[in-house]
């Protein structure tokens, strides 16, 4: 069967993915849902015109001649005075700008004596003031329907007076590790057994990315089990991930499994390496990643595959470019079928990413991690990447 080539599984997560409804949350819990809307600044910012240092408020006009003090403006304590020519007001960074008052002089150029003040240099008009609404007028939109929420966007939207939002609901996750060699760490091994790496791979992932704590099932290499364990998940969950059992072996029962299930293939085998057993299918709006029981497979599954699904079902617009570019620092081989998906360390040598290959890439293997920044895509073609060449990578 031809493989896949992976621009094309991205194309059909676009077309086979729908957004999952949305719902209004507080604003403290949409961190890192997707808008569904494009929340509008309720206030002005600054809403109120205010000192922008430590100093004094008065009339720039007055110049260098003495001036009394006739009150105090701090932060959330506004003076009740009007400033006339020879006043100034003590005021403090944040505090209103009294009325009268055109200018700041920061406490650094003004001598006091008691209630009596005498500028050391002139300021002008305006100068260490924020105005009323030169940030944001209210009604502008601050942030677009299909953005993610980060913490910064947060703290913006709270700063200009929204409370709540209307954001696509988060999608619920299943894990299934498949497999009868796989052991939790901290059991005995048996004879052909291994550690599970996929499982804590899957959670651990998940959890990072801000989804919470997946449903985790083990299953053994039986159909019956497969398919109950499967179905449970695909009732419970928006997207699940199976790991392993997923080629051409005799107790490879996931696309089987998932066919009987009513789960709708869109595609199976990917052109990448590794992962490329991948299994993708949906069934009333949910999404089956069936990912290849090789460790690393899981990995490059997760990053590139299971991350552009959840954009989809989360809403995202796509347009924050998840790839960046970098270049190689050491000559790599290509693979003439296959796209390769690389663990390389990253360095910024002179402002540009810099990709070093790691050993150690083989599909079965992790132990590179320890010094992995990033996940480099070496497009499939005959003859070898050369140091310098210009290549995409995502941050692991
Ligand atoms: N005749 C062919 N054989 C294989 C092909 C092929 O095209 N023709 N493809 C190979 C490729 S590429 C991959 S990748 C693997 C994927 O196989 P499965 O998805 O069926 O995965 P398993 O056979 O169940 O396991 C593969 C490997 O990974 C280990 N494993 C499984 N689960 C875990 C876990 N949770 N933690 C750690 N390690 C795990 C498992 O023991 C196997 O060694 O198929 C190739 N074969
Ligand atoms: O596609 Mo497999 O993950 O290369 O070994």
């Amino acid at each position: 069967m031809a493989l896949l080539p992976i621009e094309q599984a991205l194309d059909h997560y676009r077309t086979a993915v729908r957004a999952l409804p949305t719902h209004r949350v507080p604003l403290e819990l949409a961190l890192g849902a997707v808008l569904a809307e494009s929340p509008t600044a309720r206030i002005a910012l600054p809403r109120f015109t205010q000192s922008a240092v430590d100093g004094y408020a008065l009339r720039a006009e007055d110049g260098l001649a003495p001036l009394a003090l006739i009150g105090t403006a701090a932060a959330g304590n506004p003076a009740t005075v009007t400033v006339g020519p020879g006043q100034a007001v003590r005021i403090l960074t944040g505090g209103m700008l009294p009325d009268g008052a055109n200018a700041v002089a920061r406490q650094e150029i003004v001598e006091r004596t008691g209630e009596c003040i005498v500028l050391r240099e002139r300021v002008r008009p305006g100068e260490a003031i924020r105005h009323e609404g030169e940030e944001l007028r209210a009604g502008t939109i601050i942030a677009r329907s299909g953005q993610r929420v980060t913490a910064g966007l947060l703290a913006a939207l709270a700063m200009a007076g929204i409370d709540s939002l209307e954001v696509h609901r988060r999608p619920r996750v299943a894990v299934l590790v498949t497999g009868d060699e796989v052991v939790r760490v901290g059991e005995p091994l048996g004879p052909g057994q291994v550690y599970d790496a996929n499982g804590p791979l899957l959670r651990a992932w998940f959890v990072e990315h801000g989804y919470g704590e997946p449903v985790v099932a083990y299953v053994r290499d039986d159909e019956s089990a497969l398919e109950e364990a499967m179905s449970a998940a695909l009732d419970s969950a928006d997207l699940v991930v199976t790991s392993g059992g997923v080629s051409v072996g005799d107790r490879d029962f996931i696309p089987a499994v998932a066919d009987r299930l009513g789960v709708r293939k869109v595609f199976w085998k990917v052109a990448q390496k590794p992962g490329k057993p991948l299994w993708f299918g949906m069934r009333d709006g949910k999404a089956l990643l069936g990912m290849p029981g090789n460790p690393a497979a899981v990995l490059v599954c997760l990053a590139v595959h299971a991350r552009a699904v959840l954009a989809r079902l989360e809403g995202e617009d796509g347009t924050q470019p998840a790839w960046r570019s970098g270049v190689l620092k050491t000559d790599v081989e290509a693979d003439s079928e296959r796209d390769r998906l690389l663990r390389m360390r990253l360095d910024m040598v002179d402002g540009v990413a810099t990709l070093e290959l790691l050993p150690r890439q083989d599909s079965h293997m992790l132990s590179n991690l320890a010094s992995a920044h990033a996940l480099v895509w070496l497009p499939s073609r005959t003859t070898a990447f050369a140091t310098g060449e210009r290549v995409a990578w995502l941050s692991i």
